[in-house]
Parts: C-alpha cells; structure tokens; sequence
C-alpha cells in the first residue's frame, strides 16, 4: 500500500469539567476513491458517516464513525453552542501547515420550531461529527486522519487497533474503487398534499399583496418507494456522476440518510476572507442553445424573478455590512446555469472583522430569502402555518469548519431524505405578489428534477 506517515498529534482538550485527549493521525495515501472510501464503511459505520464535494470540486471530504458528536435541541443558541464545544475541542491542537486538519462536519435545521411529525422526527437541531476516519482530498492528493477522543490516558492499544481498521478500509475502497451501481426501481410515487401546496401558495400570494409580508419560500415534498432496498453509496454515484456542478452531500445519522446536489452557498470563509452567493430567481433549461439563451435573457430581465432575487441580495449585503470590514457586491445578477435549470446569481465578498467567525455568519444569515422570506420572522410564522411538512434540513445550512476558522456551508437544498425503502424529495419557491400557483408548481417540478433522476424516478418535460 503506497502511503505517507504524516503525523501524530496529543493534545489534551476540552473544557474545565470535561477534558480529553484528542490523538490525531494522518497519512497521505496514492489514489483513493472518496465514494468507495464511504462505501467501505458500509457494514460498521452505516448510520454514521457523511460525503461532501464542494463545487469546483478543489475539495472532497468523508467521513466514518464518530470520533465526537455535538448535537443540541436548542433553539436560540444552537450556533453558538456548536461553536463554543468545537473551540473547546480544538484550542490546543499543535497545527501543521500543510496537512489537513480535523474536520467538523454537519448541519442545523431549518427551523427549530417547527413540530411537524415525519422522517425528522429524532433528528436534533444542530448535528455536528468530527469523524474517526477523515479522508480530504485537495490538490489532488488524499489525506487519511485518525482521530480518537477519549478520556482514557492509555488509547496506545485503541490507537492501533484503529490503525489496523484504517488500512483496511483504504485496502477495500482500492479493491472497489470502479464499483459501479444500479439504478434504484421506482414502484411508487407520490406527490405529497399537492392540492394544498397550490392553495398555500395562492394564500401567501394574496397575503403579501396585502403587506402582511414581501416574500415567503413556500416548499413542498414528493415521496418515492422501491423495489429493492437502497444504499447510500449507491445513490450518491449517481448524485455525484449526474451533478457535477453542485454541491454534493450526504450524511447518514442512524437510519436516516440526507443527500442532495445544491447549487447554493450559504457561507465560505477562508482566511478571513467571507463569501456568500444570492441565488434566487429561476428558469428552465432551453432544449436547443438557441432556447437556452432566450430563457436566460428573459431571466435576467422578469420583473418578478428580479425581485425574488433583489430581497436575497438586500439581506446577505446587510448581514455582510454589520459581520465585515469591508464588502463587495456585484452590480447585477448574472446566469447560473446547471443541468435542469438556470438561476439568477449576485456574488457578495469581504473581509471578516476580527471577532466575527464563520459560524455567527451561518447564524446571522440563516435563513436567507432565498430560503425564508421577509420580514425573516413573519415568513417562518406562515411556513410553519403554509407548509404541511418538516423541512429538517432541506433549505439548512449544511457544510463544515476546521480548528483554525476555515469552513463552508450550502444551503442544503436539490435534496432528499431516505428512511428504509423510502425517500422524500424536497423544493420551494420564492413566492411574491406576483407569484402565480401553477407556474410555481411547474417550477418544483423542475427543481425535483436532480434528485427524483438520481433515484430512477421518471422525469417529466
Ligand atoms: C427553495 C429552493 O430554491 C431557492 C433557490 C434558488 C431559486 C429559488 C427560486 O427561484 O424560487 C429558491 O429561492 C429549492 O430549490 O427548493
Ligand atoms: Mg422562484
């Protein structure tokens, strides 16, 4: 096996009352395939790993097995939590420049005060794992970590053990690295209270043409059954082979698996260097060049399209201004354009102050317009009240941070949830005054698209 011993790291970690040694390890491995390296953790982590690429695909992440889990039902505080109990645990990590770091990944909900019953059901508010197995790829180079938390003084025997569980796994995901899956079956499919969903949107439409608000993201869910049971590594090869420009995601906590292909950043901090993305505002795909063009250019100039973005562009500025030295906004919205479908797209950047982080901006901007609505607080009432659903963490900021302050989240939405041989889709719409019921209907439909293919569903013009 070709690999690099990089290095191994002590630190004692924790807080006054809870203190742990924190033992890392990493290597630097020839060639590994990030997907077989998840499926390798199919029979003893199922239920507790996660996958995570990043647009430009610079950046691959996996984990397996937790090292460490923060997770909390807190409403107001579940950022800061998350935040103070990751500082904890990485004050004291002597950092290497070039190796990666320990990574925690994760997400929190959409909306913690929502009771909707369903496939949400004991999932928390926030759910955050630094794994025991990290693979990073970056540079096209792959970094595999150990990392052991434990309040044990001698781990030398646990360590070696997890040693020999390492090189096994980087053993099997070498064996399988060309595996390819199955497309799942479909035997059923179910557009969930579709007859509500039209009448919710037609309801918030003539609400917010009486000024009880100015938008409000109304979402809806499809549901899908299968002949055979489904994996998780199975649907993320199609996730990954059909959706090259998105984001890709998938993490697995107990029988339940989240995954999607969003297009959307919420946050990238690097170096102190912030980044956010309006997206918000939609049309399909053309079926010929010609058309394509045609219906971006339309885009760019609907009316109502344009104003779906502009409360979007309005609200990440201002969370830039108050969190930033300085920022930048480009001038006007551009094209986005994915497999399915096209967005209009507005970049914002800038310079962290001092005693901003990456996580007091996901707090600050969760949930934008393109999610929520406006007035933030009035949009989330008539969701609650609108959707007869539980977003988890569809539309949820889901994504990672490192010890020194480095992270990124999307904004999990072209996604799904699966539960033993189920899965539910999810997409929404930015509704206005304007919106009319039927074309956003149309427009869901479209925004199934990504993850109703990856599961074998029909696809519907
Ligand atoms: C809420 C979704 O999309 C948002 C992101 C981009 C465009 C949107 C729109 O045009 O309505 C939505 O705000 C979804 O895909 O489920
Ligand atoms: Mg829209």
């Amino acid at each position: 096996m070709d690999q690099k011993w990089l290095q191994t790291t002590e630190a004692e970690v924790g807080s006054k009352s809870e203190r742990f040694h924190f033992y890392i390890e990493t290597i630097e491995v020839n060639r590994l395939s990030a997907l077989a390296f998840f499926a390798a953790g199919e029979s003893q982590f199922k239920g507790k790993r996660f996958f995570w690429q990043n647009r430009e695909k610079t950046f691959t992440l996996v984990g397996l097995g937790s090292a460490y889990v923060i997770e909390n039902n807190e409403n107001d505080n579940r950022f800061d939590h998350v935040e103070k109990k990751w500082m904890e645990l990485t004050r004291n990590i002597v950092r290497e420049d070039t190796e990666p770091q320990p990574i925690l990944f994760g997400g929190f909900t959409f909306d913690p005060q929502n009771t909707e019953n369903g496939e949400w059901d004991d999932f928390p508010q926030s759910y955050f794992t630094v794994a025991t197995f990290q693979l990073v790829i970056q540079n096209d180079k792959a970094y595999v970590s150990i990392h052991l938390i434990t309040d044990q003084t001698n781990s030398s025997k646990q360590f070696e053990e997890l040693r020999k569980q390492r090189d096994h796994l980087i053993h099997a995901a070498q064996v399988k690295e060309l595996k390819t899956y199955d497309k799942p079956v479909m035997t059923s499919y179910i557009e969930r209270n579709k007859e509500q969903y039209l009448e919710s949107v037609q309801m918030v439409a003539n609400l917010i043409q009486n000024k009880q608000a100015e938008k409000v993201v109304i979402a809806r869910s499809l549901q899908m059954k299968f002949e055979d049971e489904l994996t998780s590594p199975q649907i993320l090869s199609h996730v990954i082979n059909e959706q090259p420009e998105s984001y890709l995601f998938g993490l697995e906590r107990n029988g339940l698996l989240f995954f999607g292909a969003s297009p959307e950043r919420l946050v990238k901090v690097n170096n102190g260097h912030a980044y956010s993305s309006c997206v918000a505002g939609s049309v399909k795909r053309g079926k010929t060049a010609e058309q394509d063009q045609v219906l971006g250019q339309d885009l760019l100039n609907d009316a109502k399209n344009l104003g779906e973005h502009q409360y979007v562009v309005d609200m990440i500025a201002d969370t830039f201004s108050k969190n930033c030295i300085q920022h930048k906004v480009a001038k006007k919205p551009r094209l986005l354009k994915i497999r399915d479908i096209q967005h209009l797209f507005t970049p914002i950047e800038g310079t962290l102050l001092p005693n901003k982080s990456i996580l007091q901006l996901v707090k600050d901007l969760h949930p934008t317009p393109a999610l929520g609505g406006v007035p933030r607080q009035d949009a989330l009432t008539i969701i609650r009240n609108a959707e007869s659903m539980n977003r988890g963490l569809y539309a949820a900021p889901l994504g990672w941070i490192d010890a020194e302050g480095n992270g990124e989240f999307a904004v999990a939405i072209r996604s799904a949830s699966l539960v033993d041989n189920k899965a539910i889709l999810y997409a929404g719409g930015g509704i206005v005054a304007e919106s009319e019921a039927n074309s956003e209907y149309e427009e869901t439909l479209v925004k199934f698209r990504p993850m109703l293919r990856a599961l074998g569903g029909q696809l519907h013009e």
